[in-house]
């Protein structure tokens, strides 16, 4: 039996346009073990939540997922469409969203939502459910759990109210969550406080964890492996602390060397040049090229090598010598 509980094989998501077809996302494998957090990182407009919506077919019309298999758990789900998608995105599969609001319904007690919850996808019943409700919330850190149960989403402040969103997401026992930036819209001082409180409650459970961000300290202080995305491909797979100590591909490099964080103690920060190209002029070759300075003649015509588990997708990626040389 293998551990792995989502696998994305070779996926590419299309979006028709009077001008020809974009793809934001483009030939993307990763997978996610149990107990694992997988960061998704790269700039805006990367294709790092339309990877995410494929998953669990949240993509908006016109998009849709052209090619490419998505597996959970060893079923296949990139079909699953309606009754069937929805009752896996309740039970199997848990979402937190950068805006807390968009996932609780503001007309009903956070309480009733857990039941609810609980009793569409758990075998309980409800006198258990409303045990669980008030356990979820204590697990979680909301204080005086046994009376605020009863409250509305709207008397909790931003960092509780993602604190409520993550006991929902969690309360049907799923086997994955997908958190699409869970802290971008929170206080800085409140942003650590709910990456550590997602990592633990999923090591805890065991469940996996497709963590995306464009922020590289919550991708540092909560991921077991990364997933660096650009102009909706992959460019570079790995354990975390390779990606970021050791990055290869020249994209990840500079991604790092433009992050505060890596570039703590230095005169000041290093930008990458120019910008990262519009869906409707991806250029051939490596996407990177055009801003890459490793980039030769070999860059601007083949695709470049596909990204495995710890090689980049790059005809010169770096190595340590060069990493502490290059950009
Ligand atoms: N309906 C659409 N028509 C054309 N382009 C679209 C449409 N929807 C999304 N896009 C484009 O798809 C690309 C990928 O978007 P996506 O939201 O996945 O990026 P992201 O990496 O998650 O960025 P962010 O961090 O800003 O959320 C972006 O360039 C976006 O502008």
């Amino acid at each position: 039996m293998t551990d792995t509980v989502l696998s994305i094989r070779n996926l590419t998501v299309e979006i028709p346009t009077r001008h020809g077809i974009l793809r934001p996302v483009e030939g993307v494998s990763y997978d996610i073990a149990r107990g694992e957090i997988l960061g998704v990182v790269g700039e805006s407009g990367a294709g790092k939540s339309m990877a995410g919506n494929a998953v669990i077919d949240l993509l908006s019309p016109p998009a849709h997922i052209a090619s490419g298999e998505i597996w959970l758990n060893g079923q296949r789900i990139d079909q699953l469409k309606g009754e069937a998608m929805r009752r896996l995105r309740g039970k199997e599969i848990g979402m937190v969203f950068q805006d807390p609001l968009t996932s609780l319904n503001p007309l009903l007690r956070i309480g009733d939502q857990l039941v609810e919850t609980m009793l569409t996808h758990l075998k309980i019943g409800e006198r258990e459910a409303r045990a669980r409700a008030v356990t979820a919330l204590q697990e979680v850190g909301i204080p005086g759990a046994a009376e605020r149960v009863d409250s509305y989403p709207h008397e909790f402040s931003g960092g509780m109210r993602q604190r409520v969103v993550i006991a929902l997401a969690l309360c049907a026992e799923p086997s994955l969550i997908i958190a699409d930036e869970p802290t971008t819209a929170l206080d800085v001082s409140v942003q650590a406080q709910i990456i550590a409180l997602l990592k633990r409650l999923c090591r805890e459970r065991g469940t996996a964890v497709m963590l995306i961000t464009h922020d590289m300290g919550v991708i540092a202080e909560a991921t077991d492996r990364v997933a660096v995305m650009y102009a909706g491909r992959l460019a570079e797979l790995g354990p975390v602390r390779d990606v970021l100590t050791r990055p290869q591909h020249p994209y990840t490099h500079g991604l790092m060397a433009s992050t505060p964080l890596a570039s703590a103690g230095k005169a000041r920060l290093h930008q990458i040049p120019g910008a990262m190209p519009r869906l409707d002029a991806v250029p051939d070759g490596c996407a990177f090229h055009p801003r890459c300075p490793r980039a030769t003649d070999l860059c601007r015509q083949p695709p470049p090598p596909k990204v495995q588990d710890g090689k980049a997708a790059c005809w010169y990626p770096l190595t340590q010598d060069a990493q502490e040389e290059a950009l």
